[in-house]
């Protein structure tokens, strides 16, 4: 069974890769724990597809593996699709989950905003060495809570509410993050583009 490298550096990440991946016919491994040198690839491009391709490409190339990553984050319409693909960085280089919501909590009650309706995007990307990239994308629409609430996931899921639940995705945990999330949507996409490159 061939195995594919998830190539992130996020631990919630890589975590929700294994919970949605486990029991298929794919062997997947962390990058991180397979190689000694994981360094960050710096993220230049303007949307999740250059920057999941940019990553995956990267990646792959540099450990002549093939590897699966994401590129992912919140866009809230009241904020213009901010933070995007600025998600992790939003507050700062530091990338501080917690700074992070307090920016957009602060942004939306500086605006009055009434529409708090956000959603999740994902774009998944599998590169293997010298062959053409595959990406897919999922979404998972929502909006932002008022505060806080709950500790499970990471980033912002604290103050995501998915549409049809009354509770944030930090309330809700994993079985069900997993079966809604934007993360999972690409990932299936992906699982279905995988298997018809090898059976076709
Ligand atoms: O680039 P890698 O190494 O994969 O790790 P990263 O954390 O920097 O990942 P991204 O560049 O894709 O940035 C995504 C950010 O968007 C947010 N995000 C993405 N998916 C999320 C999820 O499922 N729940 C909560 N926040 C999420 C979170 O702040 C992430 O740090
Ligand atoms: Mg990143």
């Amino acid at each position: 069974m061939k195995t594919i490298y998830v190539a992130t550096t996020n631990k919630g990440k890589i975590k929700e890769f294994e919970q949605i991946l486990s029991g298929l016919s794919v062997e997947i491994e962390s990058l991180q724990d397979h190689v000694t040198n994981m360094e960050d690839v710096e993220e230049t491009g303007v949307t999740f597809e250059e920057n999941a391709v940019l990553k995956a490409k990267t990646y792959a190339k540099r450990h002549n593996l093939a590897v699966i990553a994401d590129d992912s984050g919140l866009e809230v319409d009241a904020l213009n699709g901010e933070p995007g693909v600025y998600s992790a960085r939003y507050a700062g280089e530091e990338k501080s989950d917690d700074a992070n919501i307090e920016k957009v909590l602060t942004k939306l009650d500086e605006k009055n905003a009434d529409d708090r309706s956000a959603a999740f995007v994902c774009v998944m990307a599998y590169a293997e060495p010298g062959e053409e990239v595959l990406t897919t994308k999922g979404k998972c629409h929502g909006k932002i809570t008022n505060e806080r609430r709950g500790i499970k996931g990471f980033g912002y899921d604290p103050i995501f509410q998915p549409d049809g639940y009354d509770q944030t995705l930090s309330e809700l945990g994993s079985t069900v993050k997993n079966e809604i999330s934007h993360r999972r949507m690409a990932l299936n996409d992906m699982v279905k583009v995988l298997s018809e490159k090898v059976s076709g």
